[in-house]
């Protein structure tokens, strides 16, 4: 065992003449099989104190698996070794063994309670393990707005979490986990580790920026950080060095400074990734499909919107400027407090009445952003959630047909690249992104006339990103109209006809053609300029 004076805690790379420091996390030749498949096949990488080390790999590459090991809530196959600053740690990790070492996850759902307040949520540990006869309250919450404003999160200790915004309820995540490192570093004086996995992909550009700054306090107190994403542009931001999976093995290796853009995406892909270019030149003239007017909700002011046969229409802005709300509204998914839609030139409806079952008759679908909890059902097969929802033309002569279901469930899975495609796998045993790409595939499968989106590549890796887009674009050309409201720029760049940026409830301004990249959205969203009340669109960008 080595102690802590051998480690260099100023940062994450060793200078010449200074004392070699120990990595935090060394793990060596780690494997996972499930069943017969191979998950993870002798992955080894380490992580130096005071690192942002990215974890990056395609959908079912492996990440979560190797993270799930190291919480101790998978044993790896036999053969794998793992250090913790220094010392050898005995696999399979026990559950709990992780906050020992000093370790803190946070994983894709946060693992918050939603019932309990901020303070009960942040010191769960600390009041769940302690051997006091009674909780002092008072020191609770002073405890928790210490740690509330040593990250600078203006968070009210006695608020409900299920009240908090969902990046505020990420940010709450991260600070209890970096909370629970440093409790743990009070005690043994070493670097501790946090591991971030996909943290970013609901949190808009200040969320970020605000989880950025976290994490780089962590490290200036010697701590490390895994970070995994699919976003490249945060990946080359934050991590000083990155590990790449495919396929369940090590990909490779590289530094901040070989770090660039195509590297990475080359490495993950293990290809380089052609972009299929947007048309190019000015906005195209197309037969309205959809024209919604009035339409206000919660956030969202009377706001009036069209979207044309063919068309994808992009929404975007910063959060709580209303447009995440407008696919649900449209899809009768949240109550409208307003608005009416007259599809195809026919009658005028009112939105407010607009049930989601009358919009799946009229050839509406809705892809919710969130997958785990409105969007599949993880406990049912793959195949079940492929076609739950017109389950009904299986059925001929009093029989279900379960094996056209399962062969047309088998040539869907080919068609968006779902690994394993074995539709009887319960979509729970799929990555993240495979399970995603079911959900496309079940909306897309069914040829919508309107396809409302909402965040429809949230964990999707870059490669399969290509091809979502590639099948929209292939459906928009055959007339499916697309409303795809995100927060992200560059894909709203890559595939949108259009774009309205929203701005407190109303749209303030529209993009199109050339004025329609990734920069143009982004300066858009930023823009202060004020909505008008009556005639919503303050201002239109083209070429
Ligand atoms: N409990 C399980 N049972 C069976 N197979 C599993 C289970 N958990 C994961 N797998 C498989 O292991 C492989 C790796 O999955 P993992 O979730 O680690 O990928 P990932 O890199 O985190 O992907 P994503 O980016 O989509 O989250 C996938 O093929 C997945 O289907």
């Amino acid at each position: 065992m080595t102690g802590v004076s051998d480690q260099t805690l100023s940062g994450p790379t060793n200078h010449p003449g200074a004392p070699q420091a120990l990595p935090v996390l060394s793990v060596s030749n780690i494997s996972k099989t499930f069943g017969g498949a191979k998950a993870l096949q002798n992955v080894s990488f380490k992580v130096m104190p005071g690192e942002v080390h990215g974890l990056l790999g395609k959908n079912g590459s492996g990440k979560s698996t190797l993270v799930k090991i190291l919480a101790g809530f998978h044993a790896p196959d036999d053969g794998g070794t793992m250090q913790f600053n220094g010392d050898a740690v005995s696999l399979p990790l026990k559950p709990g063994d992780y906050r020992r070492l000093g370790m803190a996850f946070v994983h894709q759902n946060l693992g918050l309670i939603p019932s309990l307040t901020v303070l009960e949520n942040l010191r769960l540990v600390p009041l769940t393990s302690g051997k006091a006869l009674y909780i002092d309250w008072s020191t609770q919450d002073r405890a928790a707005r210490q740690a509330l404003s040593r990250f600078s999160l203006d968070l009210d200790p006695n608020e409900r979490v299920d009240r908090l915004t969902p990046v505020q309820r990420a940010l709450l995540a991260i600070v209890r986990a970096f909370e629970e490192i440093e409790a743990s570093r009070a005690i043994t004086g070493r670097p501790g580790l946090v591991l971030l996995d996909e943290p970013t992909p609901f949190l808009p550009a200040a969320g970020v920026e605000q989880l950025f700054s976290m994490v780089r306090s962590i490290t200036q107190s010697g701590s490390s950080v895994i970070f995994i994403s699919h976003d490249i542009d945060e990946v080359m931001e934050i991590t000083d060095s990155i590990t790449v999976l495919r396929d369940g093995e090590m990909a490779g290796a590289l530094t901040r400074d070989e770090a660039s853009h195509e590297a990475i995406v080359k490495m993950i892909v293990g290809r380089n990734l052609f972009k299929t270019a947007r048309p190019a030149g000015g906005p195209v003239e197309r037969p309205v499909f959809a024209r919604i007017s009035g339409l206000s909700g919660k956030m969202l002011q009377k706001s009036d919107l069209h979207v044309g046969k063919g068309e994808i229409l992009g929404l975007t802005g910063l959060i709580g400027s209303g447009y995440g709300e407008v696919p649900y509204l449209v899809f009768g998914a949240h109550p409208a407090r307003s608005g009416t839609i007259t599809v195809d030139g026919g009658a005028e409806l009112a939105q407010t009445a607009l049930s989601p079952r009358a919009a799946i008759d009229m050839g509406f679908a809705l892809l919710p952003g969130d997958r785990q909890g409105a969007s599949g059902v993880d406990s049912l097969p793959i195949v079940d959630n492929l076609f739950l929802p017109d389950v009904s033309r299986f059925f001929k002569g009093g029989f279900m047909r379960n094996r056209a279901m399962v062969r047309e469930a088998k040539s869907l899975g080919a068609a968006f690249e779902v690994r394993p495609n074995d539709p009887g796998l319960k979509l729970s045993a799929l990555s993240g992104g495979n399970a995603q790409k079911v959900l496309i595939a079940r909306w897309m499968n069914r040829s919508p006339l309107l396809l409302l989106l909402d965040e429809p590549t949230q964990g999707v890796d870059v490669g399969t990103r290509q091809q979502i887009f590639a099948a929209l674009r292939a459906a928009a050309a055959k007339g499916m109209s697309v409303i795809c409201a995100s927060s992200e720029a560059e894909q709203l760049a890559e595939i949108c006809d259009r774009v309205l940026v929203f701005s407190k409830g109303s749209i303030c301004t529209e993009l199109v053609g050339d004025a329609l990249t990734k920069e143009g959205i982004s300066e858009a969203c930023y823009a202060t300029a004020a909505p008008a009340s009556t005639s919503p669109l303050t201002s239109r960008v083209a070429p």
